[in-house]
């Protein structure tokens, strides 16, 4: 979960740049997210195979290990992605005890060796970074590179053998180093932590931090020169060194030895090293040329920051305690005219060509994921990973043409990863990312939403011109069908539709339910009633986040008689079911009734009676939570939403002063807002 304060102000630096987190971490992705950072993640395939034995301290072996995954992705992503990122981003985390390095546990066995060692002992955590800096030349890339470590001491308490076993049976020791994971069951095993928790967790957000502004600090004030020195260590308490190859001599077990070809792609003359131990370096570590642009880039050729555009959590407080509405939205116009002015007289630069493909392909990378989950592609990878395309063709009974390139498609996307066998047989396994969402009984799995969004919004938005022209939905051009109220009309009006719409938001709500549930304090409410919860899967992550509240879902008797089936394990007797018509039917009483993606399904008037009935219901001091994309939140397909909702509905996307104008009609204030990183933005009034 994200509020969008101005806490460290290098974060807008990093806006409108091409950042690219290579790793698979999802701890890692989290805590970047978590702090407004917008990357995209092409997780490294360097092999942790360096060789140990080559380096003096067990810091070294990380940060270098950090260097070449970072390298990995900066040299992959022009070749394989056509495109170059400004900045890549690689990490490795080690557990170092008694002058070992313990990474990932192979098996429980392993696992159980790790955590033997670790117990009632302290030991050492290190994460090494390495920030690789892309700059285009005419015929090729440059790279440099920023790399530094963290450490962070741990102690961990004495741990019984049944403690062991019962820790490694839950499965959580496997993917991380030194076999536990501090923000989960593993913090159950420590004692205490001296130093910057999130680097045991994977990554040194308050040291990458100031790196950042060592870069860019720099960077502003130097930017009217034609190169420039970073003094990026002085301020730092370990080494920071920039190069532009590594050495050598450590790449020893690689495989992929990084040094086999030069790391600058465009130039033929040996590649110089710099380090800096301890004082200043004098590369030209930001002299940025991009073509179409004169000069050394500065803030000015990249778009301006997000945080113009949105409310920060600091100004919702004191909007709230100055007993305000929300403001109307910054000047986004004004943003917009400036950086068009900006551009008016050079020719488009990269950015721009990239961003219009990516809109106009946009499709095709979308068809081709509904088309691979559909044929069940990833849930296939899953169970038996590197099968060639030959017998993923024959078990999704699929030509051995067309599965090759669905497949080659995938990895393009970051869905699949490709290795090459032999010279002639390539091999497939999913990425993280297909693993955390993609197959059907992911973690996260979308699998169910994307069956919608292929079955259903694809065929409304083939139509999208006729629902511009006309101003109403296209049910009857998709699917022959007129639609008025399109839940009782479309989506309830046979099983096998209202199964999948069920299945769908189910999985959105899986994925969302969480740090909606967690955006507010909500221990002051005692009841909550979840107005079209559909399946309850929102309602029980209120539950699980907020042990003092019980939920009712109210939904239509269509979709309440089938909810029992999505949660057969479930014993919470918090949640309960009443069916009923929000429109119609008197609501369950509540100190706090959400609202969790409906609203946008409706028009303004329907929205206004519906909450007339809550303000209606509500004493003062209840509540009203709204869990949607809003059009000035963070999510940047809120107003693409926004035209989806209009072929399907009749409702629309909002603004967040719009939903602050409609509550206080109904006698709401005190209202504040969350953009959440799980697409969501979250609002909540009170009823005053
Ligand atoms: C000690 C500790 C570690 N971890 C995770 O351990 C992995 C280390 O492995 P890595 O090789 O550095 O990264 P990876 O997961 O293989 O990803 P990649 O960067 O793609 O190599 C990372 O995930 C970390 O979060 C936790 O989640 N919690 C903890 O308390």
């Amino acid at each position: 979960m994200r509020a969008t304060m101005l806490l460290s102000p290098v974060i807008p630096k990093l806006s409108g740049k091409l950042i690219v987190l290579a790793s698979g971490s999802p701890r890692r992705l989290e805590i970047l997210r978590n702090v407004g950072i917008r990357f995209e993640v092409v997780p490294s395939w360097f092999k942790e195979t360096l060789n140990k034995g080559l380096f003096k301290a067990p810091h070294e072996y990380a940060v270098e290990t950090a260097k070449q995954k970072a390298l990995e992705v900066a040299r992959r992503m022009p070749l394989k992605h056509l495109k170059t990122p400004d900045m890549v981003i690689g990490a490795d985390t080690i557990v170092t005890i008694d002058g070992m390095i313990l990474e990932k546990p192979i098996d429980k066995q392993d696992a159980y060796r790790m955590l033997s060692r670790l117990s009632g002992k302290e030991h050492s955590v290190f994460t090494g970074v390495a920030i690789v800096i892309c700059h285009e030349k005419e015929n090729g890339v440059d790279y440099q590179m920023i790399d530094f470590f963290e450490e962070t001491k741990v102690k961990f308490a004495h741990l019984s053998e049944d403690m062991l076993w019962e820790y490694i049976n839950s499965g959580e020791p496997m993917d991380k180093a030194g076999g536990y994971g501090i923000q989960a069951l593993g913090g159950m095993l420590v004692e205490y932590v001296h130093g910057d928790f999130f680097n045991v967790m994977g990554f040194p957000l308050n040291h990458f931090c100031k790196q950042i502004s060592l870069i860019y600090n720099h960077r502003t004030t130097s930017s009217n020169q034609d190169s420039a020195s970073v003094g990026l260590s002085h301020n730092s308490p370990h080494n920071t060194s920039i190069l532009t190859q590594p050495p050598p001599n450590l790449t020893a077990q690689s495989s992929q030895s990084p040094t086999s070809s030069p790391i600058h792609n465009s130039s033929p003359s040996p590649i110089q090293i710099h380090h800096t131990q301890d004082g200043p370096s004098s590369s030209p570590v930001h002299k940025v040329k991009r073509k179409g642009s004169e000069g050394t880039a500065d803030e000015s050729s990249w778009k301006l920051p997000d945080s113009l555009f949105t409310h920060t959590a600091a100004e919702c407080e004191r909007q709230d305690s100055e007993n305000t509405t929300l403001p109307q939205t910054t000047s986004r116009e004004q943003a917009i005219e400036l950086s068009v002015a900006e551009h008016e007289a050079s020719e488009p630069n990269k950015e721009d060509l990239e961003k219009i493909t990516e809109l106009v392909d946009g499709f095709k990378a979308s068809k081709a994921l509904f088309t691979a989950s559909r044929l069940h592609v990833f849930d296939l990878l899953q169970s038996r990973p590197g099968l060639d395309a030959t017998q993923v063709a024959q078990e999704i009974e699929a030509s051995v043409k067309g599965t090759e390139r669905l497949l080659e498609a995938c990895v393009s996307l970051g869905l699949l990863k490709s290795k090459e066998r032999t010279s002639q047989k390539t091999v497939y396994e999913n990425t993280r990312l297909a693993a955390w969402f993609l197959w059907s009984d992911a973690p996260f799995s979308l699998h169910e939403y994307i069956q919608h969004c292929n079955n259903t919004l694809w065929p409304l938005f083939s139509h999208l011109e006729s629902a511009v022209r006309e101003g109403t939905n296209q049910h009857e051009k998709a699917f022959g069908k007129k639609s008025k109220d399109i839940f009782q009309d479309a989506y309830f009006s046979s099983k096998e539709v209202k199964l999948r719409f069920m299945n769908a938001m189910h999985s959105i709500a899986k994925v969302t339910g969480k740090a909606v549930a967690t955006a507010f304090d909500l221990s002051s409410y005692k009841t909550a009633c979840d107005l079209g919860g559909c399946t309850g899967a929102m309602a029980y992550e209120f539950t699980t986040a907020h042990p003092g509240l019980s939920v009712t879902v109210f939904d239509l008797p269509a979709v309440v008689e089938m909810s029992e089936h999505f949660h057969p394990l479930h014993t919470d007797n918090r949640v309960s079911f009443v069916a009923g018509d929000f429109f119609k039917d008197e609501l369950p009483k509540a100190d706090l009734y959400i609202l969790a993606r409906i609203l946008h399904d409706w028009p303004d008037e329907k929205v206004h009676v519906l909450l007339s009935k809550i303000a209606d219901a509500c004493k003062p001091g209840c509540a009203v939570l709204i869990a949607e994309t809003m059009l000035d939140g963070q999510t940047p397909y809120s107003a693409p939403q926004s035209v989806n909702m209009h072929a399907q509905t009749e409702g629309m996307k909002r603004r967040e002063s719009q939903y602050a104008d409609m509550l206080s009609k109904h006698g709401f204030g005190c209202m504040r807002v969350v953009h959440t990183l799980n697409f969501l933005d979250v609002f909540i009034a009170n009823k005053m």
